[in-house]
């Protein structure tokens, strides 16, 4: 089982893990992404996940005060991701839409987005005790940030900005608000998932990591908790205000930055002449041997097939037990070089929605890793809400994914 620590083979990855993070962090200083033709964009996407973060992240300090207190188990386990999904998904609309950023291309082709959730409900007579707790957050949040508040009416409308089919002609955003809505509830991890889909293909990406840490300790706790119990809030909750944004712009690279730290905003970027640009560090995927490989999987049983994962993983040399965390964070850890794969094997007859995997697939691709789905095709995000794939997901840096890919076609499935 993952987390135990008679598991031995991750007790010494950790330390191998540890001495690798603290030789990156030396040699690393903090780097500028020069941005490129979307840099505007990217700027504004960030600033976007960065709201979204900080409304999650008070969704989730309420959904914590209010675990003793006598509310249903629907409220428990339904309202509280509920009004942090829309309320994301409104801040991130408006903001891309509103956020002063005048070299956006964005801005220049009409506004369209391909997003998770819908305003039916609230709309609705029911649904009118949910919809005054989305506005609520989303206004504490602007306020928070020194942005003006939202009418009702300007909330249901950008929540209904998602309702886009993308596809591939000119440029959508696809967004998951809350990637990982298990993960939110269970106080584990999950993830503001933001790309820009120039047509049909992802030309930039940000991840919102509100609960992620990056230490091997923290991610192996993490797994514990999570196998432990799915539903359950858990200790492994990010309590120091940490967190990760994973960025990357189609060919200028990926990295991370702290969520905290804002945007360098001010002054030009000498050598580009850009008006400004993103500071943070430069990050890759590692390609250590099999034996040394760690493989990341989703938490849910009913969300991929773990026993066919095991097999391809031992197939292609990989001993060492998964690391399950919920979410996109996933492509994160990878991106980073703190775990090697990431597979996912669903019922055959179910479709990913685009929002699931846009983000992170730029990241990891940036980061010179490769994702395609289980017959090793790459991605396509062009036609429509939906992957135009086979079935599952394959990511990890390029032999291992090769090596997996014939794993996958030698087991059959
Ligand atoms: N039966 C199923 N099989 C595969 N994926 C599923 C699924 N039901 C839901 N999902 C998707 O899996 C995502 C979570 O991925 P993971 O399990 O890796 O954390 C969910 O995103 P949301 O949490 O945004 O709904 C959801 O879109
Ligand atoms: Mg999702």
């Amino acid at each position: 089982m993952v987390g135990k620590k008679a598991s031995g083979g991750r007790g010494g990855q950790r330390k191998r893990v540890r001495t690798q993070a603290s030789a990156t962090a030396k040699a690393q200083s903090v780097s500028r992404m020069k941005g490129g033709r979307y840099e505007a964009d990217l700027r504004l996407a960030t600033e976007a996940v960065r709201l979204a973060s900080k409304l999650c992240r008070a969704s989730q300090l309420q959904l914590r005060e209010n675990e003793n207190t006598n509310q249903t188990k629907r409220d428990k386990l339904e309202s509280p991701v509920t009004v942090a999904d829309l309320g994301a998904q409104a801040i991130v609309s408006w903001a891309l839409q509103n956020l002063p950023n005048s070299g956006a291309v964005t801005r220049n082709d009409g506004f369209s987005l391909v997003a998770e959730e819908d305003s039916d409900f609230l709309r609705s007579e029911e649904g009118a005790d949910l919809r005054n707790r989305v506005v609520d957050l989303v206004n504490n949040t602007l306020r928070g940030s020194g942005l003006k508040e939202l009418t009702e009416a300007e909330v249901l409308l950008a929540i209904d900005e998602g309702r886009s089919e993308g596809g591939s002609d000119r440029r959508h955003w696809v967004l998951d608000p809350i990637d990982g809505t298990r993960g939110f509830v269970g106080n584990r991890q999950y993830a503001i998932a933001l790309a820009l889909l120039d047509e049909g293909e992802p030309v930039l990406g940000v991840l919102g990591c509100p609960n992620l840490s990056l230490e091997a300790e923290d991610l192996d706790a993490r797994t514990a908790a999570a196998t432990s119990s799915s539903e359950s809030s858990s200790s492994s909750q990010q309590e120091d205000g940490s967190g990760y944004l994973f960025v990357a712009e189609k060919r200028r690279g990926a990295y991370k930055v702290g969520i905290e730290i804002e945007a360098g905003s001010s002054g030009s970027d000498a050598e580009s002449g850009a008006p400004g640009d993103i500071l943070g560090h430069r990050i890759s995927v590692d390609e250590v041997d099999p034996n040394d490989a760690v493989y990341m999987e989703s938490v849910e049983t009913k969300h991929s097939d773990h026993a066919f994962a095991r097999k391809v993983a031992e197939n292609s040399g990989i001993n060492k037990d998964s690391l399950k965390l919920d979410s996109q964070v996933k492509y994160g850890v990878i991106a980073s070089g703190k775990a090697s794969a990431f597979m996912r094997f669903p019922d055959l007859d179910y479709k990913e929605w685009i929002w699931d995997h846009a983000a992170g697939a730029i990241i990891m691709e940036e980061a010179g890793g490769v994702v395609t789905d289980s017959e090793g095709k790459k991605l396509d995000f062009s036609k429509g809400r939906t992957l135009n794939n086979g079935n599952g997901i394959v990511a990890a840096p390029p032999k291992l994914h090769r090596k997996l890919i014939e794993s996958i076609k030698a087991l059959g499935r």
